[in-house]
């Protein structure tokens, strides 16, 4: 588990708005009602067919720091309109709830629950702003990453973006998001050191400047490490950074590893022919050209398509801040709550607009593939108790368009909503990031080419099972009918 976050407390990280709820269950006796919350987001990032989950480590590092101090406490009474009854039930207040998520590398679509959070009204309320705040910023970035891995081939991918990221904690998590989303390699060592991500950099511009001219530079940097791989845009690319890099490297022999040399700017079709041409020419065909410029996976396709001769991709910008889509929007939903005779009721939030209307009731979502190739048939939303396991066929149908359906058989139904937390208590055991990575990339096997191509991929079925979708029905018709006191 890393230890960035681990020892900080983000208790206070939450919305006044949380707290202002809490109190107002808290003094009307409420706050131990039991709730159901679902995490989800409506729409695709970067009109992806799939979003690659993550933020779950940070989420349990959250979770298992929660605590309000004295000074939380007394910052409260200063800047609240708390009773002291209040305030001291929330010193004593500890996460008692039962958490199911997705995990991370997990596959995801829009309109299903990818996390869940069931216990007292007042916790679940108190962890919504964090927990938005983490998932959502980790599994955009992943989903992001995931997208440049699928134009860069096998292409090593290299991670440069601290330096243009939203601050540093999402340098940190983001750098971690992109390994899970499908990049090798990041230049952030504090992210190496703590998530244990391979590590790897190759120097800038003021090296070069420094010393005045390309020769003498590389010259001392060669002087200085084993791994060489020279910036070689500096003053000119092919008159003067190439020709200085092959003379250093032959003067300094074995005694280095001379890796590659990394172009900036340009160009960068034309020059990494020329680049390469002048590399196989001096007895250096094994050497590597990297590229780096506000590289995405639009550039990275297009610069394939050009034929480019870039070996290593380094991208920064483009994918640490999700340059295209700065936000995935995923919302934190009531889907059940007791009332005050301690009977469960579904809610439902309603809006003129169809495609906005929730889907009420704890739920789970079943992963549906085919018996004989493991390939992805599509997400099956049940309500909880349902288990489609002890089913023989399935009826699936679009929750909106119904008579786009199908019935299927000799299938296989997972749950994609694992217990991580039951009763406060972590029962999940939390993988290495390396068994993350393989996960990711092993899901991502199972889904059709359809569903994964860059541009105007088929849309994923995500589809309600009959009961499901019966209940969010008759929950539609006595809310229209009037009947909007039944919680009271
Ligand atoms: N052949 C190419 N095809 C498509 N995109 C390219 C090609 N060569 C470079 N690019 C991309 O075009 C964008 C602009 O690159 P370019 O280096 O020309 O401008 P710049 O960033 O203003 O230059 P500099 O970094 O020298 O200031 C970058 O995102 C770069 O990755
Ligand atoms: O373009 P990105 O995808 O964001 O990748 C990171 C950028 O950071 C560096 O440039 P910078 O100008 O910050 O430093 P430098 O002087 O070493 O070029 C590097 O040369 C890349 O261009
Ligand atoms: O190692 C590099 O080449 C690097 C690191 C950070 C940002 N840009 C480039």
């Amino acid at each position: 588990m890393s230890t960035i976050d681990a020892t900080d407390n983000l208790t206070m990280h939450t919305d006044d708005y949380e707290i202002n709820m809490m109190a107002t269950y808290f003094e009307k006796n409420m706050q131990n009602r039991h709730a159901v919350f679902e995490v989800y987001f409506r729409d695709m990032p970067f009109g992806n067919g799939y979003a690659v989950f993550a933020g779950l480590e940070h989420v349990v590092d959250y979770i298992n720091n929660i605590k309000f101090t004295d000074s939380d406490v007394d910052y409260l009474r200063e800047h609240g309109d708390y009773s002291e009854k209040f305030l001291e039930y929330l010193r004593n207040f500890k996460f008692k709830g039962t958490i199911r998520s997705a995990q991370e590398g997990d596959l995801v679509f829009n309109k299903e629950p990818i996390m869940q959070v069931e216990g007292t009204i007042a916790e679940c309320q108190l962890v919504e702003t964090a927990i938005l705040n983490i998932v959502n910023y980790q599994t955009l970035i992943a989903t992001k990453a995931a997208r440049i891995r699928s134009v860069a081939g096998k292409d090593p991918l290299m991670e440069f973006g601290s330096r243009r990221a939203q601050e540093v904690s999402a340098a940190l998590w983001g750098t971690r998001a992109c390994y899970i989303g499908g990049f090798d390699i990041t230049s952030n060592v504090l992210a190496g050191k703590e998530f244990n991500i391979p590590i790897s950099g190759t120097h800038a511009h003021s090296l070069v400047e420094s010393f005045g001219n390309d020769y003498d530079a590389f010259k001392a940097y060669a002087e200085t490490h084993r791994n060489c791989v020279f910036l070689v845009d500096t003053f000119d690319t092919l008159k003067s950074g190439v020709p200085n890099a092959i003379k250093v490297a032959k003067e300094m022999g074995d005694k280095i590893n001379f890796n590659g040399v990394r172009i900036d700017s340009g160009d960068m079709a034309y020059i990494s022919k020329r680049v390469r041409e002048m590399l196989d020419k001096a007895g250096f065909p094994d050497a590597k050209i990297y590229a780096s410029n506000d590289l995405d996976e639009y550039t990275i396709s297009s610069l394939k398509m050009q034929h480019a001769k870039i070996d290593v991709w380094g991208v920064g910008t483009k994918v640490i801040t999700a340059f295209d889509q700065p936000a995935l929007g995923a919302v934190y939903k009531l889907v059940s709550v007791e009332d005050k005779n301690g009977k469960m009721v579904d809610t439902i939030k309603l809006s003129n607009n169809a495609e906005k209307v929730s889907t009420p009731g704890k739920k789970q979502v079943w992963r549906i593939t085919e018996k004989k190739d493991g390939k992805s048939e599509g997400d099956y939303v049940t309500l909880a108790d349902e288990d489609p396991r002890k089913e023989d066929s399935l009826y699936m149908f679009h929750p909106q368009y119904t008579y786009i359906n199908k019935t299927i058989h000799d299938f296989n139904a997972e749950p994609l909503l694992k217990d991580i937390y039951r009763d406060g208590k972590l029962v999940y055991e939390m993988p290495s990031l390396d068994k993350i990575k393989k996960h990711a990339n092993k899901v991502r096997e199972m889904l059709w080419p359809e569903y994964k191509r860059m541009l105007n991929p088929e849309a994923y079925p995500v589809d309600l099972s009959q009961e499901a979708w019966d209940n969010k029905m008759k929950l539609i018709k006595e809310i229209r009918n009037g009947s909007e006191k039944r919680l009271q």
